[in-house]
């Protein structure tokens, strides 16, 4: 979000006649501050929970694989590993499940099988990239009428498990567009007339799509609201209790880390006009790389989402377009030397940003892997770049083309930093033909990056006003397309429903590369969502982000 004023106002201030004048950004304190520093971790606990986990990991293993489930019970199998973020722990084994489910699929199954099963079926075929037809639903419709079939509304659990298919869709998938609208009048109807878990999994479905959440809250609310299909086998119960616990305790450590890191480097002081976001940044990083086998990488990771935060802040509010020119230049060039050429307040930023980075190349070259480095700098010099552009525009007061606008927001949706710094510390996966593939501009790539500059406009465009100088997508499109504000902002969340489609299509097989190293895209776009969907979660985060550090670093669950 753009602060107050323009950033290139140079007025006479009282004390010299050329000290430029700041606009205030006057962003909410942070909500947490010192508090996160005093979580304290149980090491013993957090050991005896990792062990803890093998035993029912082994037995939840065997019932996978086991040959004589029936197939729809190993699909709601598979589909409550999923939604309680365990899919990692057996990867092949479900990969090899689902391929031998999908080869034997005989559409006439479905003849006979309710809502819910068909529903929970496209889910798990869909979320692990198997494209089963949405023609599987056509019979729910009266083709005469072109309406839905009435007494599917009868059954709650069915309409809920449809309306969460509906976000798998991609283009060219109409009745699953008319599936939303419908199923959602309809729990919108309902909902205050349940009662127990399927109320609550109701509600929270209406605020929050399962498939568009960040998926480690999502988990967790699917062990609390789901309480029964959790409990069906006794191992699933007790692995999802276990690891939720063993989770708790591990990200709150890191969160211990990254707001040590945060206050050593001395951000407050360094840079008081930015966002004081410490436990909201970490949530992007959390959000990306769930897993425990992450753990380092996103200390690393939150390390680069607090850098663009503050260059964010630079260039969007305090910085005048000298020092910005002079920012850019100097990030392009990389070297520490240039450092003396910048504004005194900038120069510890500066010195933060080149040491960081240097410190991981260090850790990288140990592992072989140094060059992984040189993407995440590049992506941070297009980044500043990008800033720079925008900042131009605004002091030149030019307003471009949507068409220009969108092509500079590819780059400062920040999304190339963010893929780049993921790419970075996720270890051998990461093959030489993984990162050619990032290189070559893909669809889901390009619709992530176009969801990402859109919706944030989209939200933030109001708050920005006057600041923002018309220079985001909903005033360039107007200006481009000679519509009415409301018309713009209507064409620009049908994008952002097109962009849905196709990150959606993009994860489908067959893909170029594997589903883990397709998740940083993935789930970026997750997390702009929860962030962006209803107003600018990340600068305003007094209520749903709130109640996420609260449910991820605060409230205990009890032991199983
Ligand atoms: C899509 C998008 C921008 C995602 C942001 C991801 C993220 C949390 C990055 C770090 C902080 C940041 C730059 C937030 C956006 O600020 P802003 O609302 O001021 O962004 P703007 O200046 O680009 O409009």
């Amino acid at each position: 979000m753009a602060a107050n004023e323009s950033n290139t106002t140079q007025k006479e201030n009282s004390k010299t006649s050329t000290d430029p004048v700041r606009p205030v950004a006057n962003f909410p304190p942070p909500i947490w501050d010192d508090r996160l520093l005093s979580l304290t971790v149980d090491y013993l606990e957090l050991e005896a929970y990792a062990k803890a986990i093998d035993e029912p990991k082994e037995e939840l293993r065997r019932l996978i694989i086991n040959v004589n489930m029936d197939s729809n019970a190993k699909l709601c199998l598979i589909n409550s590993v999923y939604r309680l973020g365990l899919r990692y722990m057996f990867r092949e084994e479900i990969e090899c499940q689902l391929d031998k489910l999908f080869k034997e699929l005989n559409m006439e199954d479905y003849d006979q099988a309710d809502l819910h099963t068909v529903s929970t079926n496209f889910q798990v075929f869909r979320q692990h990239g198997y494209k089963l037809s949405c023609d599987v639903f056509n019979k729910f419709k009266d083709h005469s009428s072109g309406k839905f079939k009435e007494y599917i509304t009868a059954d709650v659990r069915g309409m809920l498990s449809f309306y969460e298919s509906t976000q798998l869709r991609i283009r060219g998938e109409s009745i699953l567009d008319e599936a939303i609208v419908f199923t959602e009048a309809h729990l919108v109807d309902v909902v205050d007339t349940l009662e127990g878990n399927l109320a609550r999994q109701v509600r929270h479905a209406l605020r929050s799509y399962f498939h568009r959440g960040m998926h480690i809250v999502e988990a967790r609310l699917y062990f609390s609201n789901y309480e029964k299909e959790c409990s069906t086998y006794d191992s699933l119960s007790k692995l999802a209790n276990t690891h939720v616990n063993y989770l708790q305790q591990l990200h709150k450590e890191e969160l211990r880390i990254f707001t040590e890191w945060i206050k050593d480097m001395d951000f407050k002081t360094i840079t008081p006009y930015a966002r004081d976001r410490t436990p909201e940044v970490y949530l992007w990083a959390i959000a990306i790389f769930p897993e425990p086998d992450y753990s380092q990488s996103r200390i690393v990771l939150a390390k680069m989402v607090q850098l663009i935060l503050v260059l964010d802040d630079i260039y969007d509010a305090y910085g005048t377009i000298e020092e910005l020119r002079l920012l850019t230049s100097a990030i392009n060039s990389w070297e520490i030397n240039v450092m003396e050429q910048l504004p005194e307040y900038i120069k510890p930023l500066y010195n933060i940003l080149l040491n960081e980075l240097t410190e991981v190349e260090k850790q990288l070259s140990r592992e072989g892997r140094a060059d992984r480095v040189y993407a995440s700098k590049q992506a941070f010099q297009e980044l500043a770049g990008g800033y720079l552009q925008e900042a131009e525009w605004r002091y030149h007061r030019h307003v471009p083309s949507f068409e220009e606008y969108l092509r500079n927001g590819l780059i400062t949706s920040t999304y190339d930093v963010f893929i780049k710094s993921s790419l970075m510390v996720m270890g051998d996966i990461v093959c030489d033909k993984a990162l050619a593939w990032y290189e070559s501009r893909t669809n889901i790539e390009e619709a992530a990056k176009l969801l990402g500059r859109i919706y944030n406009d989209v939200t933030t465009y109001q708050f920005e006003g006057e600041r923002a100088q018309q220079v985001e997508s909903v005033h360039t499109y107007m200006k481009t397309f000679g519509v009415p504000e409301n018309v713009a902002v209507n064409e620009l969340k049908k994008m952002i429903e097109n962009n849905w489609k196709d990150i959606n299509e993009g994860c489908l097989k067959p893909t170029e590369v594997s589903m883990e190293l397709l998740a940083p895209i993935l789930n970026l776009s997750r997390m702009t969502d929860t962030i962006y969907r209803y107003n600018d979660r990340f600068t305003f985060p007094e209520n749903t982000i709130v109640e996420y550090v609260t449910l991820l670093f605060i409230d205990s669950v009890p032991k199983y």
